[in-house]
């Protein structure tokens, strides 16, 4: 499909790296001259544009995770790709699965599971902050994604999930421990439940409090990613990376037999 005026582009060359809305008439400046909005328009993504001073830079679909991390509203810390992808397999996400996240925050790990449960499943977003709901729906909107998404304005420690029989739930929050008696309810009798803290102190609590909940398969992990430098005269590990965002811990719901009575 041809590019259209109001498509997200994502521009890549050298040095080169941004995602831009395409609009008639515009003139795109990046750090290798200017492209003409016009040059873009109509053309299938792939096209090599030059720019004013002479650069090759390739017009790309972007990915979801390029549009957020460039264009998408943060009223909150997010849950980073590296961290997402791995949320998705964990928590066994795909096309149909139903699953509730609070809170919901910016919206990133909302959108990552929308793009995911689609196109039959459904994607529960709960927040207890007005502003949070508002900055994700702005973030879904700019992806296409609100169908697959409920957004509700709720406290889910103190009020609950409003669904049951959930494939999985995810909980980035402060205090995820108050919210673990809700979630259980709300899961399948072996839902799946990732929990996503950035310390230790949390991580203790969590998993003290999950496994006098009957959780089984409790699994802890982190993420780390270590990007490589691909210059052909120059392939190693590129000398920063970033060391820590948070901890997953993974685990899976079930329910005791009821007690045998007693003669
Ligand atoms: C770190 S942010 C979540 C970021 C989000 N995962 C993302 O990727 O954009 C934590 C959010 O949890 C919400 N929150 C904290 N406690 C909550 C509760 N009991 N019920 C609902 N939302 C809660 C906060 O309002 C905040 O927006």
């Amino acid at each position: 499909m041809p590019i259209r005026e109001g498509d997200y582009v994502l521009l890549v060359g050298d040095g080169v790296r941004s995602v831009i809305k395409v609009v008639k008439g515009s003139r795109i400046n990046t750090i290798r001259g200017i492209i003409n909005g016009d040059d873009i328009i109509g053309n299938e993504y792939g096209i090599i544009v030059r720019t004013s001073l002479g650069y090759e830079v390739a017009i790309l679909r972007p990915l979801i995770t390029d549009i957020l991390l460039e264009r998408g509203g943060r009223v909150t810390q997010v849950i980073y790709p590296k961290d997402a992808a791995q949320i998705i397999i964990s928590a066994g996400i795909g096309p149909g699965s139903k699953v509730a996240e609070a809170g919901v925050g910016s919206g990133f790990m909302t959108a990552v599971l929308a793009y995911y449960v689609r196109p039959d499943g459904k994607v529960y977003g709960y927040d207890k902050r007005e502003d949070s709901i508002r900055t994700a729906r702005r973030n879904l909107e700019l992806l296409g994604l609100n169908e697959w998404v409920e957004l509700r304005l709720r406290d889910v420690s103190t009020e609950g999930f409003l669904e049951k029989e959930l494939d999985a739930v995810i909980l980035d929050m402060g205090d995820p421990w108050n919210a673990l008696p809700s979630a259980t309810e709300a899961l399948r009798t072996d839902g799946i439940l990732v929990i996503y803290v950035p310390t230790v102190n949390q991580v203790i609590k969590v998993i003290t409090a999950m496994k006098g909940a009957g959780y089984v398969n409790v699994r802890m992990l982190d993420v780390t990613v270590r990007e490589w430098k691909t210059e052909p005269n120059e392939v190693r590990p590129h000398t920063w990376i970033n060391a820590h965002t948070g901890f997953l811990i993974i685990g899976r719901r079930t329910i005791r037999p009821a007690a045998q009575p007693t003669e």
